[in-house]
């Protein structure tokens, strides 16, 4: 089962669980979600209406109704800026819903040769304003968001239930992950999104905040891999999922605009105070040693195919739209 299905991890995770198999049962917020019709007509998943993580009663009765063998929780108010504006609620879902999902599976269990699995979406995030790179599963958090500081409650919520109950709970702290079916809110896509429509001439500027934080940005498509092998091990434990490379948003622009042939890029960008966060993370990398040495996961997508990747898949995109031929 898997709450976040309409995201892009829960609908490469859902591909992912399909080829392999899998009878895939979708966790998802609100009965008439226009995403979940889409991911139907390509995905063979069962949709299972249980609100958002806020209501225990709800999600005991979806797990004794699907009898999961692997619960994977990518349900989350996810983007980080939004939780500044939406604290109390970011940390109901994204923090206190995770209680709630471990409680449940706690109570339902699973038949006892065949106990369920549980998969925590932790965040790079949860790291904040860093003390030292790259960094590690043994890391101090100090989150900057009040996204982060849920996430802190969902990651250790979970290790207290593995120490406290024994049920085989894994937390993946993934570090930013990135797809052409990201929400367009978030900086990567936004930015692809943009370069396509420029390129085009459908649109003439990109306006963003602060140019200058750095990320270790990988593809999506990998990093639910890394999620699937965690729960397939003989023991539960915390992996990072990372590239180990990190690069600026400003060079994240630099290499989305040059890829359509556009260098001289900075006349078509501008800031604005509105993008810029009260608090930010300045620099994330991550070391995923151990997931590499353990779940023998690496990445396979590299940066600049992430960003060629988006960026085709927007001109395509946007000039299908607009009836355009793509140039
Ligand atoms: C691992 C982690 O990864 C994601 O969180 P995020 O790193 O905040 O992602 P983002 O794409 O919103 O921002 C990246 C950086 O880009 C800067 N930035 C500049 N200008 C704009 C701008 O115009 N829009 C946005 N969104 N960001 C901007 C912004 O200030 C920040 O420094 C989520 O998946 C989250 O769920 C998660 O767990």
């Amino acid at each position: 089962m898997i709450t976040g299905i309409t995201g892009q991890d829960g609908q490469y995770l859902a591909e992912l669980l399909n080829s392999k198999g899998y009878e895939v049962f979708g966790l998802v917020k609100g009965q008439n979600n226009p995403r979940i019709e889409l991911i139907q007509a390509e995905l063979p998943f069962v949709e299972l209406v249980s609100g958002d993580l806020q209501d225990l009663s709800s999600l005991v009765a979806a797990l004794e109704q699907v009898q999961p063998d692997e619960v994977y929780n990518l349900g989350a108010i996810s983007f980080v800026a939004l939780s500044f504006k939406q604290a109390e609620l970011t940390a109901n879902v994204t923090g206190l819903g995770v209680l709630r999902l471990l409680e449940a599976v706690r109570m339902v269990g699973g038949s006892s040769g065949n106990p369920i699995r549980f998969y925590q979406a932790s965040s790079s995030e949860m790291f904040g304003k860093v003390r030292e790179s790259p960094q590690t599963e043994q890391t101090p958090f100090y989150p900057r968001s009040p996204y982060g500081v849920a996430k802190v409650f969902g990651h250790d919520i979970t290790v207290n239930y593995r120490d406290s109950y024994g049920l085989f709970a894994c937390s993946g702290i993934l570090f930013n992950h990135e797809s052409p079916r990201r929400g367009i809110e978030f900086v990567t896509r936004k930015v692809t999104n943009a370069v396509a429509r420029i390129k085009l001439g459908l649109q003439e500027t990109l306006v963003l905040g602060d140019l200058e934080p750095r990320r270790d940005w990988g593809f999506a498509g990998d990093y639910v891999q890394a999620m699937w092998l965690m729960l397939q091990q003989d023991q539960p434990s915390d992996y990072v999922v990372a590239t180990g490379h990190t690069h600026s948003v400003r060079e994240f622009v630099d290499a989305a605009f040059r890829h359509v042939g556009l260098d001289d890029w900075e006349r078509f960008v501008q800031q604005d105070p509105r993008f810029f966060r009260p608090a930010e993370v300045d620099l994330l990398v991550g070391d995923a040693t151990k997931a590499r040495t353990e779940l023998g996961w690496k990445p396979e997508v590299d940066f600049d195919s992430l960003v060629a990747m988006m960026v085709d898949h927007d001109l395509r995109y946007e000039a299908r739209k607009a009836g355009l031929e793509l140039p």
